[in-house]
């Protein structure tokens, strides 16, 4: 049996670790900051502040202790914040064990550098991109630790890495396929997130689904042009990593970055949206670096702007709706 170690024991790492675990040909462990959850599973088979009402399987063992985690892993899986995954690279990256896959469960990049976070684990924890995988889909968590049939795509640029986490990370309810698209893949995850947001903001004012479609149309060919500027291939944008994430999450009620983004449309300032927030939104944090990424190529993002004067404080949400239905260039579709 392969050992496989899931790094982060919050709502996606808990159900990775599950749907890993859930495939008898995996032996897998998983790494949680806090001794009462690590203890809660182990004795338990539950994660309750993450995952309340779901049985996790009996095979999954977890612990606090990194170095017990990470020993003889084949497969490392990461998710952690985006924010903190370069401080936890540096403080974990001996223990990686040397010719582990590492493969980026995360939808971010990193506020200071715009990084993506496979180009984070090649350049801090020093792991070959042959050896880095990104899983990325319309992946809501609960509705994956509830057995909901689902997709998911691993991307590497290496046909031998992505094949191996396709095969570990599907099971019965579960199904990875692979691409080779790294930069669609996990742009396609990072992206939706900005664009869950703005639907958030104008379903918090009130407005319906005609607006919504809208906005997540005119997102869809915002984001394609960004992603397709820094290399991305179009068609992983109407994939799974694309358009069905950007389905799966601008509606649900489970999506913490459609969740944050309704606080700030029902009038909630960022910092409220933030202290009220349990779970990560990692929108909330990309918003910047995108736009910093998008005005180095000169591309124009003209939803994504409008969420950053929303989360300044210096548009009223209620103004939001119509500039993100008109003025967008260079469509997709219409
Ligand atoms: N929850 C979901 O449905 C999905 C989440 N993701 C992505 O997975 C990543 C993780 O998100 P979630 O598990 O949902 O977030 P979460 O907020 O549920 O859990 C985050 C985990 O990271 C730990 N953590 C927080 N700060 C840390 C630090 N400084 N060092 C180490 N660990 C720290 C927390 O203790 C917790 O275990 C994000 O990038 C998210 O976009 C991707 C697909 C689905
Ligand atoms: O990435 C996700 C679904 O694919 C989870 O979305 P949230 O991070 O908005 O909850």
């Amino acid at each position: 049996m392969a050992k496989i170690a899931v790094m982060g024991a919050g709502s996606w790492g808990t159900t990775f670790a599950k749907v890993l675990a859930d495939n008898p040909a995996n032996q897998v462990m998983l790494w949680a900051r806090r001794d009462d959850i690590a203890d809660e599973i182990n004795t338990d088979n539950r994660n309750g502040d993450y995952l309340p009402g779901i049985a996790l399987p009996k095979t999954l063992a977890a612990s606090t202790d990194v170095a017990e985690v990470l020993s003889g892993a084949t497969q490392v899986y990461l998710s952690v914040p985006s924010q903190s995954l370069r401080d936890n690279l540096e403080e974990w990256g001996s223990l990686l064990p040397k010719d582990a896959i590492v493969v980026s469960l995360m939808k971010g990049v990193e506020k200071d550098t715009g990084l993506r976070m496979s180009e984070v684990i090649e350049k801090v924890a020093g792991v070959d991109p042959s050896r880095i995988c990104v899983v990325s889909g319309p992946n809501l968590s609960l509705e994956i630790a509830a057995e909901e049939p689902t997709a998911s795509v691993a991307s590497s640029v290496s046909e031998e890495t992505r094949t191996a986490v396709a095969e570990a990370a599907s099971n019965e309810y579960f199904t990875t396929f692979t691409n080779k698209d790294v930069i669609g893949t996990e742009f396609g995850g990072i992206l939706k997130n900005l664009i869950a947001v703005a639907i958030g903001i104008v379903n918090g004012v009130g407005y319906g689904q005609n607006t919504k479609a809208s906005i997540m149309t005119r997102g869809l060919a915002e984001v394609t042009r960004f992603a397709v500027a820094y290399g991305a291939k179009e068609k992983t944008m109407v994939g799974l990593a694309g358009l069905g994430d950007l389905i799966a999450t601008s509606e649900s009620s489970l999506s913490r970055n459609h969740k944050a983004g309704e606080m700030l449309g029902k009038g909630y300032t960022l910092r409220e949206v933030q202290r009220r927030m349990a779970q990560t939104a990692e929108g909330l944090s990309s918003v910047a670096p995108i736009l910093q990424l998008a005005k180095t190529k000169g591309i124009s993002m003209p939803i994504v702007e409008q969420v950053q004067l929303v989360l300044d404080g210096k548009m009223n949400p209620r103004d939001i709706a119509p500039h993100l239905t008109h003025g967008a260039d260079g469509p997709i579709g219409e």
